[in-house]
């Protein structure tokens, strides 16, 4: 029996997008799955209302995400997708190559889409967008610690000028007074900006019921591009159109046992302060990246550091450094591409961990959450309960031994989140 469509199709750029959507999917009533990458034809799927497709493609040259994020959709327009939400991060993380403008433009290429709607607000976690600018909570987005960012550091907070810069099509303004008319108000300024000759246009939000209006407006179209709150407004869309499904809800926390550990490659600030915290509670060994660099035992090192201590209770590892020791650490290599090199240190000890017995793993940062998870072989996740708005446990839905993990945005969740995280993860 072929599958029945789905409700709504997601290419993510990162791991970690895919799973705070997922996530949000989820919670909204639509049973979802996340899979890495374009899943084989041999890999069993679960009955589901949603695909998100994770992908590698933020911080790679444009024309291979825009070839990656084409294959995505076109699987999932296949599945019966006749909306794909191509899911960005919350902080428009890009630079002036890409990925978010050429991908957009070739995905409504492709969709046939006059027009696509796009918004990175996430509400819940304060995110917010005003007159085309980007709020970080108070700050505007260049004021906020992402002006800082190892790989893509923001540095603009008006988005349709940021976007402009990426996409071959004029940008337009949805306002937050159009968007305060409703629905009708909405698609017809975007039936004029397409009219018009734009490609695309970013859309005010400040508050939930915002995204719920726009999540309306963009079905009305093939393609839409946001963070999880876009997906929020979709999914409640769905589900008031009778999309959704009844038993939606994330699995019950189910033990897997093992060792349980963290890794952090993450250099976000509330990513430091989460790792600050942890020290009260678990072993931390802040691993030196120069020293990564250098010793070709460092990982070795480190996993057996680890492997002493996995007995007695969960582990942190961490490579992340400050704003200006990343400054100085790129300086002194020339460049961030430094930041591979170190993901694949975090994927190479990840593995380590996983031979040791390592069965509930916590990664923090979206780059090296793909670099661990791609290294490790997993191709699918359900979801389980929610650590930190935006974080999920995920169940691992293929391979021969079941592992839970958490792939935490660098942003996302409190001070207190490993500890958190850990004791959902049985
Ligand atoms: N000490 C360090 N100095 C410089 N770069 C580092 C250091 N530690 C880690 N990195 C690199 O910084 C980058 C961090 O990106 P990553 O996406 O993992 O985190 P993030 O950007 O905070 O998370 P997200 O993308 O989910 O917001 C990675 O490429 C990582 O390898
Ligand atoms: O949208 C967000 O902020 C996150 O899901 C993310 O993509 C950060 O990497």
């Amino acid at each position: 029996m072929s599958p029945r469509p789905l409700a709504l199709g997601a290419v993510a750029d990162d791991y970690t997008g895919a799973s705070d959507l997922a996530n949000t999917l989820t919670r909204a009533g639509l049973r979802t799955v996340q899979t890495i990458g374009v899943p084989d034809p041999g890999l069993a799927l679960p009955e589901v209302d949603a695909v998100v497709v994770a992908l590698k493609s933020r911080s790679i040259p444009a024309d291979q995400a825009v070839e990656r994020s084409r294959a995505a959709e076109r699987w999932l327009r296949a599945r019966g997708a006749t909306h794909v939400l191509f899911k960005i991060c919350s902080t428009f993380d890009s630079t002036d190559a890409g990925n978010i403008g050429p991908v957009l433009d070739a995905l409504r290429a492709d969709s046939g889409a006059p027009i696509a709607l796009v918004t990175p607000a996430f509400p819940e976690t304060g995110r917010t967008v005003y007159q085309g600018h980007l709020f970080v909570g108070a700050r505007p987005l260049n004021e906020s610690p992402l002006k800082d960012h190892p790989l893509n550091p923001m540095r603009d907070a008006d988005l349709v000028r940021v976007l402009a810069r990426q996409s071959a099509a004029p940008v337009g303004l949805v306002d937050i007074a159009t968007v305060a008319e409703g629905v009708d108000a909405v698609t017809a300024r975007l039936d004029a900006l397409a009219r018009s000759g734009h490609g695309s246009a970013i859309a005010d939000t400040i508050v939930e019921s915002d995204l719920e209006i726009l999540g309306r407006a963009a079905l009305g179209h093939p393609l839409s591009v946001g963070a999880s709150g876009l997906g929020l407004g979709l999914a409640r869309a769905l589900v008031a159109a009778g999309r959704g499904s009844p038993s939606a809800d994330a699995l019950p926390g189910e033990g897997v046992g093992g060792h349980a550990a963290c890794l952090a490659g993450s250099c976000s600030q509330a990513t430091l302060d989460q790792i600050a915290a942890a020290e009260g509670h678990m072993p931390v060994l802040r691993l030196d990246p120069e020293r990564l660099l250098s010793d070709p035992h460092a990982v070795e090192a480190a996993i057996a550091w680890a492997a002493e201590r996995l007995d007695t209770g969960p582990v942190l590892i961490a490579t992340s450094g400050t704003p200006e020791a990343v400054r100085a650490l790129q300086a002194r290599h020339g460049g961030a591409g430094i930041g591979h090199a170190i993901e694949v240190a975090n994927a190479a000890t990840a593995a380590g961990l996983v031979a040791r017995g390592v069965r509930r793993l916590v990664v923090a940062g979206g780059e090296t959450s793909g670099a661990v998870v791609d290294h490790l072989g997993l191709r699918a996740f359900l979801l389980g309960p929610e650590i930190a708005a935006g974080v999920p446990v995920l169940r691992t839905a293929s391979g021969p031994e079941p592992m839970l993990l958490a792939l935490k945005s660098g942003n996302f969740g409190g001070r207190d989140f490993f500890a958190r995280a850990l004791a959902l993860m049985r």
